[in-house]
């Protein structure tokens, strides 16, 4: 499982290790890490360490001092280093004395500099451009987890200078401009191919938009002691390996769990047929379909049990996937909520939901909107939630006391205890899932943004919760899937969603390989 932390949990974990540690001691232990991360990558792109051109980008707080230092560190392997110090009266004193000590040197911007226009075009502010686009390496330790907002005005031509040059950019801890709780980029941020960031990943390196301008992120150890619940997890091949149902010798069709789909219509079968097919793949043992695409779900999969009325006339089933395709019918979606089996709510359904029944539901509830959707039921723009993805999934999940899965570029599943900042997720004592931490899902593609590609998934998580998963493991467990299946399929060209079920079996395979 990979975690991370938010910044008040960072920073406390960090007081008491300081308190135990000599002064300055975990700082150097960042720019010691940071710093062996920079000469791995100037002796593979470069060559070597000696003789390469490295400009650091130097704040006001700790984010600049671990650049100084790890700047030092690499002048004394004989790199030639230019800091660009943006507050210069405020840049971390020890670790400038430091790079001046190993011979690096130093570009002062001044507020005059800073004031005269918005291109930097000044003697120092030119210089310290030239210096950045002749670099091998820039490193940004504009600022850290004590950041707010985006760049300021004097850092926004460096940072664009850094992001067209041919250096690779090594973001101290987070990108520049990014916010490390949220994820989200209000307003420019340095773009990085690689960050390094200290004790723990914090939530921006995960979720977009600020994901994307991490590039890939290395994680330090610092000795930071965390607390066991993180803010946000991100399940890996050995977590969905244990989650995934099993059949044992006991296992009969039924013990496996029984999906119902109450998808599709007239209009649109295909979204029956995709959920179906979605469902076959997620390890219940049997997929009942109701409602008016039998004879189309029939036709492509004959293993289903098919029935054209609706949800309330079905058989038993252990967990309901409504919505697909449904169109304008809101019988199948008020049928489904008084069942007292997992509900899995996704697209026409979530509309039609009535937010009451939902609230009132004792057992799980699994809603899956993409950002539109989300938008929709929180009744602001689109961009909004996807400007801020981890608070929509959270205000959504509760506002409607159910799990949450956000879709798009990083899918999050959020439990209905996610936001209220510890306790039980499951306020209802209703089997929503375990623990507060928002998953956030590591292996999708874009190449799934696809039509019908959530009906699949739809259909892959309701499976899940039928074999008996709790909403949040479901969720995160059919997206981690879905993920990799979308990646197997594609490989680098399109595919239509039918691809997307085809391949997670494969995707299966590889994640019991481990
Ligand atoms: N506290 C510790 O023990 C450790 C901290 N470390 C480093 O210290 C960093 C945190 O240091 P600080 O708390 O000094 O905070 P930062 O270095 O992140 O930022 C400090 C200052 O930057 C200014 N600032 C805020 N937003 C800005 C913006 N958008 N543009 C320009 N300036 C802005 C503010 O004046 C703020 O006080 C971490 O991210 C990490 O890099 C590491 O050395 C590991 C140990
Ligand atoms: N940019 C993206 N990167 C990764 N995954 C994406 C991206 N855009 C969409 N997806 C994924 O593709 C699927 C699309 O689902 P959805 O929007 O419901 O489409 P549809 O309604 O056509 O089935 C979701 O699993 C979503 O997470
Ligand atoms: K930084």
């Amino acid at each position: 499982m990979r975690t991370a932390y938010s910044v008040e949990t960072v920073r406390a974990a960090e007081r008491d290790l300081m308190a135990r540690l000599p002064e300055g001691a975990l700082m150097r232990r960042a720019a010691a890490g940071l710093a062996a991360a920079c000469a791995d990558l100037l002796g593979r792109g470069y060559g070597r360490v000696y003789g390469s051109r490295v400009v650091l980008l130097v704040g006001s707080g700790d984010n600049g001092g671990d650049a100084l230092y790890a700047g030092a560190g690499l002048a004394r392997r004989g790199a030639g280093v230019t800091a660009v110090l943006l507050t210069p009266e405020r840049a971390h004193a020890a670790g400038l004395a430091a790079l001046r000590r190993a011979g690096g040197r130093t570009v002062e911007i001044t507020d005059a500099d800073a004031d005269a226009d918005a291109d930097l075009g000044t003697d120092a502010g030119t210089a310290a451009v030239a210096a950045v686009r002749r670099a091998d390496l820039v490193m940004d330790g504009i600022v850290g987890i004590g950041g707010t907002g985006g760049l300021r005005p004097e850092a926004v031509p460096l940072a664009e200078a850094a992001e067209r040059s041919g250096a690779t950019v090594v973001a101290v801890d987070l990108p520049s401009g990014v916010d490390a709780d949220t994820g989200e980029v209000r307003g420019t941020a340095l773009r990085a191919d690689l960050t390094v960031t200290f004790g723990t990943h914090k939530p921006g390196l995960l979720v977009d938009p600020a994901r994307e301008y991490a590039g890939s992120v290395r994680l330090v150890g610092i000795g930071l002691d965390l607390p066991a619940e993180p803010e946000l997890e991100a399940l890996q091949h050995a977590d969905v390996a244990r989650l995934l149902p099993v059949p044992g010798a006991e296992s009969d069709k039924y013990r496996r769990g029984v999906v119902g789909i109450a998808a599709g219509s007239a209009r649109y079968p295909g979204a029956a047929v995709l959920a179906v097919a979605g469902a076959l793949r997620g390890g219940a043992g049997a997929v009942r379909y109701a409602g008016p695409a039998a004879r189309d779900v029939i036709a492509r999969f004959p293993e289903t049990l098919v029935s054209d009325r609706g949800p309330k006339h079905a058989g038993r089933v252990q967990a309901w996937v409504v919505g697909p395709g449904i169109g304008d019918d809101a019988g199948p979606v008020a049928e489904v909520l008084v069942a007292d089996v997992p509900v899995l709510i996704d697209a026409d359904g979530l509309r039609l939901a009535d937010a009451s029944a939902v609230r009132a539901r004792r057992a799980p509830t699994l809603m899956t909107p993409h950002a539109g959707e989300a938008a929709a039921l929180l009744g602001v723009e689109r961009e909004e939630v996807e400007a801020g993805r981890l608070a929509a999934a959270r205000e959504l999940a509760g506002r409607y006391g159910a799990t949450v899965l956000l879709k798009g570029s990083t899918t999050l599943v959020a439990g209905p205890g996610a936001g209220d900042g510890g306790g039980n997720e499951d306020g209802k004592g209703n089997g929503n899932g375990n623990g507060t931490a928002v998953r956030v899902n590591p292996t999708g593609t874009s190449w799934l943004a696809t039509a019908g590609s959530g009906d699949v998934l739809s259909g892959l998580a309701g499976s899940l919760l039928a074999a008996g998963l709790s909403a949040r493991d479901a969720g995160s467990v059919a997206a981690y899937l879905h993920g990799l299946a979308g990646r197997h399929a594609a490989d680098g060209a399109p595919v239509g969603a039918h691809d997307v079920a085809e391949a997670v079996p494969g995707a299966w395979r590889d994640v019991m390989r481990g």
